[in-house]
């Protein structure tokens, strides 16, 4: 019975294995069976980590499920209800990884710890069992262990809430607005989106784990895009209700009323509300430091879809790898946490010029400053996860480590700080060096007294409390390491006291320490004053042993010396949670503050190394980019010894028009096209997100929306073609580009019939230039479509040249203005190694096809068929120019007789002889 998440529906507990028996069953079985069944049930659709002593064991059908997923061997305990129980176990100190393993495999997990020593249910009767209860409740988004977490990629848990409300005209009668908090490192927004943008939305947020209400979850509309997610976990709709979501949110960040944090609409305040309580539900009170929620305006990042954002791997490349992307090819940072923000900022590029220019300011200063830069990262190297740390402080599941991670990052920050005040920085810098020196230096320096320099992992081992912090603990560890010491001093004493130099102190496990002295001293200890200090124990042979009410506290103090330096020490690492809980928000801030800094000096770095340079970004329409290149093809390329031929686009509307250009990128197969396509489309998103480009010059009007059709992959999950994909997201191309926004089409049409696809290329184009008047680059095999060139204003026509050298073709990779005239597909089926009588078959079939007329398409696009007529008036009128031509006609008929999706290769060679006869007019 497996359960992935998104299967899950609150309606029916889909993992219940040990579900409640009847109370007259619960009787019958042994307490601590007992005590299982009733924790179990208490927590559906989880599996129970039950704990045992040093393991976390699970029972019944929990136990199939989890040596199934983790390979651990299924063992038997005891008897329920006459039948054996399944067991299995995890030792505690190696849970993370096995939690780890459940948690990727789509379940959830609740951790059940004992809630006493064992000795104490004892006290109680022999048959009592050790309370225990769930402790944490552990999903995909809310998990905070190092162990559990990619250290480079935020861990977002989100939220959908949907109202009703808001006429848009594209949209469902709903708002809708997202929430995302990522636990692990605070960070909380929300945004308002709608039906339109949701999935480019949450194809931006990324969300380990999304929470929706019920009935949403359960609407048809929007199942295909749970799919798309790793986990959606519904809620009761009483999760998400609109009118107790203030007064919870306001509970959790413990303030009387949310005027202080903005303003909210309700769809946003709900969803936020359900992130809140599901963050109480499974943290089970404990409060991880989320910052207050930031509200994100719709309009503030470039909106672009999960198609786009997949074709042009972005984050990751098709087959799901960081390397090989965008991110991992101008990733220069040093701290996971810089990596985090880059990630954060390839995924939502700005649409602001301003806030844009600021970050461009930024890098440029870090560029030029080489000697600052080289000193920032060089710091940064050593700074730890403040976030991360922060935030198992928090949740109390810190060790020391995490303690001490703290105190070293708020060093290096202020360290950092001191750096950036000593240049004339911009402002993004000196913000983010302000809010470096924001906590009170008197936490580092506390952190660093308190904490010796080898720290165990766990709090509970003790000895990380650094000698000398702190006497009453000094002395406590003195007694329990120099114990001998000790004995030995006050041995010295009595000797000096009574004057008894045989006098000895001894141990033995009945008498524990006790003064020891021959017959002949014994009595001298006997007489005043001495009488009064040593009192008789035992007599022997030859000697006689006493003790003493010192000797009997030293003797106490020793023995209990160890436990009490264990709790002097969780005293103390109290405190200092204490301490560092009450700056959670300067710390934070300072977190932030330092990955900012380590973006920046990244790019900066990045810019240097790869000789990018700062774009003009403006409220214009321009797109001008000069010697371009795509970052990530270029150092590939560069492993490999290749240079990588840079190229110019030019998409600014031209001389008085109001709109940019469309080029029209014809040339032979393996050329560069989609290289060419791509890497403009990247440098859109890398100059929007603050980064320089790899160009010699770029002007940019910023890009509303990205939308790229590269490459052909099918859905079969969702049912869909690789054609009926393509069409689909062409669809919302066509529906949504503006002006502002940068298209990208690579071959669309080809999945399909030649005409059909050249006629769907045809009217798409035309509908981009003449509707959605966006910038775009249109790749194609349809040479035909060139000559749309002299009837489209903003069309301009381009081609990647190549040589032709004694029947091979060579790939100059240059992109030049101008039409290819044909596609060398045979040239490049020759290299990938087609077997040569294919080859050459191929051949004699393309000179006979090109013996037709080429140029009849081509005419027909120019002369017959009226442009843009069918855009705005429909139906198309009655008779049709190309009727008048008999020879046109004739083609066309047979044309219309054949179904080339029913056709053998050899029925459809016959057709094209057929075709060209009918075009000779025979
Ligand atoms: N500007 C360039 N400089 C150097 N090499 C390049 C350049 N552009 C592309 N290449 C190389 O050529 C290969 C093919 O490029 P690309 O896939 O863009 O061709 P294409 O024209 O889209 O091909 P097809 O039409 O077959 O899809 C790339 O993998 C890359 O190695």
């Amino acid at each position: 019975m497996d359960q992935p998440l998104n299967s899950t529906t609150s309606g029916e507990a889909p993992n219940p294995p040990a579900s409640p028996k009847a109370a007259g069953d619960i009787e019958r079985v042994t307490p601590m069976m007992a005590q299982y069944i009733e924790i179990k049930t208490a927590n559906p659709g989880s599996l129970l980590f039950y704990r045992m002593g040093d393991f976390y064991e699970l029972f019944l059908e929990d136990a199939e499920i989890a040596a199934r997923a983790l390979g651990i061997v299924l063992t038997k305990r005891g008897k329920h209800q006459g039948e054996d129980i399944p067991m299995c176990g995890v030792p505690v100190d190696r849970a993370e990884e096995y939690l780890h393993k459940l948690i990727a495999a789509g379940y959830r997990v609740a951790v059940c710890e004992q809630m006493e020593p064992p000795a104490e249910a004892k006290k109680r009767g022999p048959k009592s069992v050790v309370k225990r209860d769930v402790i944490r409740l552990v999903t995909p988004g809310t998990l905070t262990e190092d162990a559990l977490l990619d250290a480079r990629r935020e861990n977002v848990l989100a939220s959908l809430a949907r109202v009703k409300g808001g006429a848009g005209e594209e949209g469902d009668g709903y708002v809708y607005a997202l929430a995302f908090a990522d636990i692990s490192t605070g960070s909380f927004r929300v945004a308002e989106t709608d039906s339109t943008r949701l999935s480019a939305d949450l194809a931006r947020i990324e969300p380990a784990e999304l929470l929706v209400a019920d009935a949403v979850y359960e609407d048809a509309e929007l199942r295909p895009l749970w799919r798309s997610l790793p986990a959606v976990t519904p809620l009761p709709k009483e999760s998400f209700d609109g009118a107790t979501a203030g007064r919870r949110i306001a509970g959790f960040f413990q303030v009387a009323t949310l005027d202080s944090f903005g303003v909210f609409s309700r769809a946003e305040l709900a969803a936020a509300g359900a992130i809140v309580a599901y963050i109480e539900r499974t943290q089970l009170g404990a409060r991880p430091p989320l910052g207050r929620p930031q509200r994100e305006a719709s309009s503030e990042a470039m909106i672009i879809d999960p198609a786009t954002r997949a074709n042009l791997e972005i984050l990751r490349t098709t087959t799901g790898e960081r390397s090989g992307s965008l991110w991992a090819a101008v990733d220069r940072t040093v701290t996971s946490a810089g990596a985090r923000l880059l990630a954060r900022r390839l995924a939502e590029p700005l649409t602001d010029p301003k806030r844009i220019a600021d970050r461009f300011d930024a890098v440029e200063c870090l560029a030029d400053e080489t000697g600052l830069r080289a000193q920032l990262r060089d710091r940064l190297a050593g700074v730890p996860d403040l976030a991360r740390a922060l935030s198992r402080v928090a949740l109390g599941r810190a060790g020391p480590r995490d303690l001490a991670a703290i105190g070293r990052g708020l060093l290096e920050g202020t360290a950092i700080a001191g750096l950036i005040a000593d240049a004339p920085a911009p402002a993004e810098l000196t913000r983010a060096a302000a809010a470096l020196t924001g906590v009170d230096p008197a936490l580092a320096a506390t952190l660093t007294a308190a904490l010796a320099d080898e720290l165990p992992l766990n709090r509970r081992d003790g000895g990380f409390i650094r000698a000398g912090y702190q006497g009453e603990l000094d002395a406590t560890r003195a007694l329990r390491d120099e114990s001998r010491r000790v004995v030995a001093a006050l041995e010295r004493r009595y000797v000096e006291e009574t004057g008894v130099r045989a006098l000895k102190i001894r141990h033995n496990a009945v008498l524990g320490y006790f003064v020891e002295v021959s017959q002949q001293n014994a009595d001298r200890l006997r007489e005043p004053p001495f009488d009064a200090v040593f009192m008789h124990r035992q007599t022997m042979a030859g000697a006689m042993r006493f003790t003493s009410t010192e000797l009997a506290e030293l003797e106490a103090k020793i023995s209990s010396a160890g436990e009490r330096a264990l709790a002097l020490e969780q005293i103390l690492f109290d405190e200092l949670v204490g301490a560092v809980m009450g700056q959670t928000e300067a710390i934070r801030a300072c977190a932030e503050a330092l990955a900012v800094i380590d973006v920046t000096a990244g790019l900066a770095k990045l810019a240097v190394d790869e000789r990018h340079v700062r774009p003009e970004v403006d409220d214009g329409l321009d797109f001008r980019i000069e010697g371009g290149r795509h970052p990530v093809v270029e150092q590939a390329l560069r492993r490999d010894g290749g240079p990588f031929v840079a190229n110019e686009c030019e998409l600014s509307p031209p001389e008085g028009a109001r709109a940019g250009r469309i080029w029209l990128v014809t040339g032979p197969n393996m050329a560069g096209k989609s290289t060419f396509l791509r890497q403009n489309a990247l440098i859109a998103i890398l100059a929007q997100a603050g980064a320089f480009v790899p160009a010699t010059f770029a002007r940019i009007g910023v890009v509303d929306r990205l939308f790229s059709r590269v490459g052909a992959t099918d859905d079969l999950a969702r049912g869909r073609s690789t054609f009926m994909v393509e069409m689909v997201e062409t669809a919302a191309i066509l529906n949504q580009a503006t002006e502002r926004s940068l298209v990208i089409l690579d071959e669309i049409g080809r999945g399909t019939a030649t005409f059909d696809g050249l006629s769907i290329a045809w009217a798409s184009l035309e509908h981009l230039h003449e509707t959605n008047r966006c910038r775009g680059l249109f790749a194609t095999h349809f040479h035909e479509l060139t000559a749309l060139s002299q009837r489209l204003s903003r069309l301009v026509n381009a081609t990647v040249k190549v040589k032709e050298w004694e029947g091979e073709v060579i790939f100059l990779h240059e992109v030049v203005p101008g039409a290819a005239d044909r596609s060398y597909g045979i040239q490049v089926a020759k290299l990938a190694g087609l077997p040569h009588a294919v080859v050459e078959r191929a051949r004699a079939v393309l000179t006979e096809l090109e013996s037709a007329d080429r140029a009849a398409p081509t005419q027909r696009i120019l002369d017959d068929l009226p442009l843009f007529a069918a855009l705005n008036r429909a139906p198309p009128p009655a008779a049709p120019a190309a009727k008048a031509d008999p020879v046109a006609a004739a083609v066309k008929d047979a044309l219309a007789g054949i179904d080339p999706d029913e056709m053998t290769p050899r029925e459809a060679l016959e057709a094209l002889y057929r075709l060209k006869a009918a075009a000779k007019g025979g």
